[in-house]
């Protein structure tokens, strides 16, 4: 099936899961499932920007044409979280402090190092529009206000937003549950000193990385053999969202997978793609369900990973934009490839050059990690595509990318 073709079907198949309550302090990182609309005004009345001293404007606005003004310093001094019980009159004044609410009659607020102390008296030597010093109701936030929409991230910044209004509980959508099994004869597990032609398991903990990433659980199934029986009892009555198998999906005598859900009623929807790595990989869905099964190849699993299982992820978890993050960069290396494939080029992503450069890795090394050392970047080139010259522009894309990050572009 074509990439493309793929990525819409998957996308497709997911409706976004339901909601809970929690509270704002463990919201981070969180999809948000309802508007905040404010319910009030902030701030609720007229306060001080400045410690200063709160004046009223009838005595200040024409002070340059008349010279400078004297006004009577009131004793008392007005703090933040205290309301005012005095009056100043015109020809009067009182010191206030830097967020309290202004006393009865004065409007504006002259801060303490502009105007100059003699005794009990304030002297002004320049005019002062009317309000200046002070931020007025509503003037931050007004009641009413739809401030943050349903599908929305909630970064430290948001969270404080709502914070702001008061609100400790908020309405975010459930975080997917994704199963993680990985299968293989030859994988063992971290730790285990097996003798004999063996791979240690790094893709099903990438994978629990990358879905960790994406704000939602993963869960392990551990590793089966290739033993179709092993699979299924391994996957028959998994609770999950997503259930992701690694490997056995390519056309090999003992690649059981897409068996197995057979066996266990899973609908395929495709099993392979024009995506290079990535080609062996499989969609299928039994209800609600989605199974996906990628590539025992890590990088090729990592690729569809953030390439057609993730944006599903994300709209699954609700995201109101579950586009990846990209950034505009000119190529360095000339790129060629054959035709009719989705070929995906690993490098350096160098964002200290304006505009940003990206530069191809050489050389055959498949391995997911030696490459990616000193760099996470990566593009697409598209199926129709055979070269690219250097100089050109680019879409790159960042491997490990987290939900967090996402709106710091801008994108979500
Ligand atoms: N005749 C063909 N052979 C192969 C083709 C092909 O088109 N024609 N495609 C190759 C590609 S590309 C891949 S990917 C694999 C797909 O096969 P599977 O998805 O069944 O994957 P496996 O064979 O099980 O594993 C591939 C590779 O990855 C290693 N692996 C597996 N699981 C893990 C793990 N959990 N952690 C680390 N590494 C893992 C495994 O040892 C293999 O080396 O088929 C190719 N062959
Ligand atoms: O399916 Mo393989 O993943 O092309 O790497």
């Amino acid at each position: 099936m074509e990439f493309s073709e793929a990525r819409t079907l998957a996308m497709d198949l997911v409706v976004p899961g339901g909601w809970e309550w929690v509270s704002l302090q463990d919201a981070l990182g969180r999809i948000l499932a309802e508007t905040i609309v404010s319910d009030r005004d902030l701030p609720g009345e007229p306060r001080s920007r400045f410690d200063g001293f709160a004046v009223c404007s009838s005595d200040i606005v024409d002070t340059e044409a008349q010279g400078p003004v004297s006004l009577r310093i009131l004793s008392g001094l007005l703090a933040a979280g205290h309301s005012s019980k005095q009056d100043v009159q015109p020809g009067e004044c009182l010191r206030i402090l830097t967020g309290a609410p202004l006393p009865l009659h004065a409007d504006t607020v002259v801060p303490q190092e502009e105007a100059l102390q003699e005794a009990n008296r304030l002297i002004l030597n320049r005019a002062y529009s009317r309000g200046s010093g002070v931020t007025s109701p509503g003037e931050e936030i007004k009641r009413g206000e739809s401030l943050l929409f349903a599908g929305e991230i909630l970064s430290p910044t948001r969270c404080a937003l709502v914070a702001a209004l008061g609100r400790e509980r908020i309405k975010v959508h459930r975080r997917p549950r994704v199963a993680l099994l990985a299968t293989g004869d030859e994988v063992i597990e971290l730790g285990d000193s097996t003798q004999g032609p063996y791979t240690y398991c790094n893709n099903r903990y990438l994978l629990a990385w990358l879905v960790a990433l994406q704000g939602a659980d993963p869960v392990s199934l551990g590793r089966a053999k290739d033993d179709p029986l092993d699979i299924v009892q391994r996957l028959q009555d998994v609770k999950a969202d997503f259930v992701i198998t690694t490997g056995g999906v390519g056309r090999g005598n003992r690649d059981f997978v897409l068996d197995v859900w057979r066996r266990l009623g899973v609908q395929e929807h495709f099993r392979q793609i024009n995506l290079s790595p990535g080609k062996n990989s499989a969609l299928g869905s039994r209800g609600r369900q989605v199974f996906w099964g990628l590539p025992g190849n890590p990088w090729g699993a990592q690729v569809v990973f953030q390439e057609v299982v993730a944006p599903a992820l994300r709209r699954l978890a609700g995201c109101g934009n579950p586009e990846a993050p990209s950034f505009q960069a000119v190529l360095k290396t000339p790129l060629k490839k054959k035709k009719g494939i989705v070929k995906v080029f690993r490098g350096v992503l160098d964002t200290r050059t304006i505009p940003p450069s990206f530069s191809v890795y050489g050389g055959r090394r498949r391995s997911l990690f030696a490459d990616l050392k000193s760099g996470f970047a990566y593009m697409l080139l598209d199926a129709p595509v055979v070269e690219v010259a250097a100089g050109e522009e680019v879409r790159v894309f960042l491997h490990d990318f987290p939900l967090l990050a996402h709106p710091l572009i801008g994108t979500v």
